[in-house]
C-alpha cells in the first residue's frame, strides 16, 4: 500500500501503486468483513455496483480466499442495477456473473438480481419489497437509527462526476428519504434506465468502500475526500454524500486515482 489515512469521520483511505495491489487488498477486506459478519450474524449480506469495480473483485475467486470465504452465508444485491435483460451486456447482473458470481459457490437464491421483464418503475418497487421482506425475516439487517436495510457491506464506484450507484449530481433521486430503492430514466451514463438504492440505504450500511482507479477519477475523488466545506453543494458530489451513519468508510484508490489528493503518509487529514 502507497500510503493510508484516517479521517476525522472514521472514513479511511487505502492508496495503491497498482490495481493488483488494490484487488489483494480489496478480497482481503471483504473477506475479513464477511468473516466477521458470519460470526456475528450468521450471513454476509453485501450490495455490488457496476463498472470496473467488478474486475478487482477476480482475486476473491482465487486461494486462499475460494476456499475460505464461507459463499453459503453470502447472500448478494445491487446497489444500482441497468433496467435491461440480465442477458444484456450493460447488466450488472451478467458482469457480475461472468466476472465473479459463475466462479464461487454462493447459492442461486441468495442473489437478489431485479426483475427484468417490468418497467424500470416496477423493478424498483420489487426490489424494494423484495429487501424489506428479507428485513422482516432478519436476513438483511436493519439500522437501529431510521429502519433501513443495514447492509454488512455496500461496494462502490464512482464517476468522473462524482456519482455512485446511480446517484447522479444535482439528482432528485438525492433528495429521497423515505424510498430504500429508486429509478431514473435519465442518467446521465448510459443506459437511462436504473435502479438504484438511496441515499438513506447508503449511509446505513455498516461498511462502505469506494473503488476508483485511474486518472480520470482523481478530481472525483479528491473533491468528495478533501474538497473544503466552502463547496457546500454537496448535490453536486454525490460522493460526498456517502458518510455512513453508523458504519465505517474506506476509499481504495490507485496512484492515478489518488494523484489529486496530497495525502501524508499515514497522517490524518481533514475530510469533507
Ligand atoms: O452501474 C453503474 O454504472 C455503476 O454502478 C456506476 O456507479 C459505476 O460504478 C461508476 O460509474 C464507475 O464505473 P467505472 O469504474 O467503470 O468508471
Amino acid at each position: 500500500m502507497a500510503a493510508s489515512g484516517e479521517f476525522k469521520n472514521k472514513s479511511e483511505l487505502r492508496v495503491f501503486e497498482s490495481t493488483d495491489e488494490l484487488a489483494t487488498d480489496l478480497a482481503e477486506y471483504i473477506s475479513q468483513l464477511s468473516e466477521n459478519s458470519v460470526k456475528e450474524t450468521g450471513c454476509f449480506t453485501i450490495a455490488l455496483s457496476g463498472g470496473s469495480l467488478i474486475s478487482f473483485m477476480g482475486k476473491l475467486c482465487e486461494a486462499p480466499y475460494s476456499k475460505t470465504v464461507d459463499w453459503t452465508k453470502w447472500y448478494v444485491f445491487w446497489a444500482d442495477e441497468r433496467a435491461v435483460a440480465k442477458n444484456h451486456v450493460d447488466s450488472n447482473y451478467k458482469l457480475t456473473k461472468d466476472a465473479f458470481l459463475s466462479k464461487v459457490s454462493i447459492l442461486n437464491s441468495h442473489v437478489f438480481s431485479i426483475n427484468d421483464h417490468v418497467t424500470v418503475e416496477d423493478a424498483a418497487g420489487e426490489y424494494e419489497f423484495a429487501i424489506r421482506q428479507l428485513v422482516k425475516i432478519r436476513t438483511v439487517g436493519v439500522s437501529e437509527r431510521n429502519d433501513c436495510p443495514r447492509f454488512d457491506l455496500i461496494l462502490l464506484g464512482i464517476g468522473p462526476d462524482g456519482h455512485v450507484a446511480s446517484l447522479f449530481p444535482h439528482h432528485p433521486a438525492l433528495e429521497l428519504k423515505e424510498e430504500w430503492v429508486t429509478y431514473i430514466t435519465d442518467s446521465p451514463k448510459p443506459p437511462p434506465e436504473r435502479i438504484t438504492f438511496t441515499l438513506p440505504v447508503i449511509n446505513s450500511a455498516s461498511n462502505v468502500a469506494i473503488v476508483a482507479t485511474g486518472e480520470e477519477k482523481a478530481m472525483a475523488a479528491n473533491l468528495a475526500i478533501a474538497g473544503s466545506n466552502e463547496n457546500s453543494d454537496f448535490s453536486a458530489l454525490p460522493a460526498r454524500m456517502v458518510q455512513p451513519t453508523d458504519g465505517k468508510l474506506v476509499w481504495f484508490l490507485d496512484s492515478a486515482a489518488a494523484s489529486a489528493l496530497e495525502v501524508s503518509n499515514g497522517g490524518s487529514q481533514n475530510a469533507m
